[in-house]
C-alpha cells in the first residue's frame, strides 16, 4: 500500500494518454485528466464527442472498445444514468439495496443504509412503493439513494436530470449538491446544460475532437443561484468553447453530431 501522504494527495481519478475508439473511429485521443478526491467536475461536449465513452472507461464498463493509456480509478464507484434503471418488479427499498452486502463503518446493514439513503433523498415512507408509483423525479431520487448505499468514492452521473422538467431539475441540483456536501465523493457529471454545469460543478471540462478544449474552474460560492449575474462570464467561455453562436437563446448544447 502507498504511504499515507501519497494516499492523501494522489488524485481519485488519474488518466494519462487515454485513447478509445470503435473500429477505425478514434473517440478519445490521448486524454490526460486528474480528479482530486472530493472534486465536483462537469463534462460538456457535443453529442457524439465521447462523454459517455469516457465515463464508461472510468467505470470499467467499456469492454467493447479498443484503446490504450493509463487509467486509475477508485474501487467504489456508483453510476447514475438518465433513466433510473429501477427494476419494476422490485419495491423501492429492494431496488436501492440490490447487491449491497455487509455492514458499513458504522455497523449498518444494507437495509438500514437503504432506509437512511431514501430518507436523505426525501423518499422516507416510500420504501414499499413500486417504481411505477414514483414520479420521474422521485425515481431519480431513488437512483441517487441506490448510489449512496455503496458509499462511493467516485460518483459518475451521465445526464441524470436530462429527462426531467426544468423545475424538478433545479430541485435535483440542490439535492445533488447537498448529498455531495455530506458525503464528499469525487463527481464526474455529464450534462448538455451549460448552466447546470456552472451551478453544480467546481470545474467544467469541454470535450471536443477527442480532447479537452477547455478546463474551467468555477470560482463562485455555494449555494449558487441561476440568477447570479456572474454565471454569464462562465457561460460565455463555455458556449464559445463549444462553438455556440451568441444568438442561441438556450444554454443547452445544441445537437451537432460530430462527424466521423
Ligand atoms: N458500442 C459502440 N459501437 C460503435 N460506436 C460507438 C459505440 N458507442 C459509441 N459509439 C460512437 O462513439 C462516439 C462517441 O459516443 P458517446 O456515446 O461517447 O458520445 P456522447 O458525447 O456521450 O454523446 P451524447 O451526448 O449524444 O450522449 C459516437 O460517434 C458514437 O456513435
Amino acid at each position: 500500500m502507498a504511504p499515507l501522504t501519497e494516499q492523501l494527495t494522489r488524485p481519485a481519478v488519474h488518466i494519462s494518454g487515454l485513447t478509445r475508439g470503435f473500429g477505425r473511429r478514434t473517440v478519445l485521443d490521448g486524454i490526460d485528466l486528474d480528479i482530486p478526491p472530493g472534486q465536483f467536475v462537469a463534462l460538456l461536449g457535443h453529442s457524439g464527442s465521447g462523454k459517455s465513452t469516457l465515463l464508461r472507461a472510468i467505470a470499467d464498463l467499456d469492454h467493447d472498445v479498443t484503446g490504450s493509456g493509463e487509467l486509475r480509478a477508485p474501487q467504489r464507484i456508483s453510476v447514475v444514468f438518465q433513466d433510473s434503471r429501477l427494476l419494476p418488479w422490485r419495491r423501492v427499498l429492494q431496488n436501492v439495496v440490490l447487491g449491497a452486502r455487509g455492514t458499513d463503518a458504522q455497523g449498518k446493514n444494507p437495509v438500514e443504509r437503504g432506509r437512511a439513503a431514501l430518507a436523505e433523498v426525501g423518499l422516507a415512507g416510500r420504501e414499499r412503493a413500486w417504481p411505477s408509483q414514483l414520479s420521474g423525479g422521485e425515481q431519480q431520487r431513488a437512483a441517487l439513494a441506490r448510489s449512496l448505499v455503496w458509499e462511493p468514492e467516485l460518483l459518475l452521473a451521465d445526464e441524470p436530470f436530462g429527462a426531467l422538467d426544468a423545475l424538478t431539475r433545479i430541485r435535483m441540483h440542490t439535492l445533488l449538491r447537498e448529498l455531495w456536501d455530506r458525503h464528499r465523493p469525487s463527481v464526474l457529471l455529464v450534462t448538455h446544460d451549460v448552466d447546470e454545469a456552472i451551478v453544480l460543478a467546481d470545474r467544467v471540462l469541454v470535450l471536443d475532437q477527442g480532447r479537452f478544449s477547455l478546463d474551467l474552474t468555477i470560482d463562485l460560492a455555494h449555494p449558487r443561484s441561476y440568477r447570479d449575474p456572474h454565471l454569464g462570464e462562465y457561460r460565455e467561455q463555455l458556449l464559445s468553447a463549444l462553438g455556440v453562436e451568441d444568438d442561441v437563446s438556450t444554454t443547452s448544447v445544441p445537437t451537432k453530431e460530430v462527424q466521423p
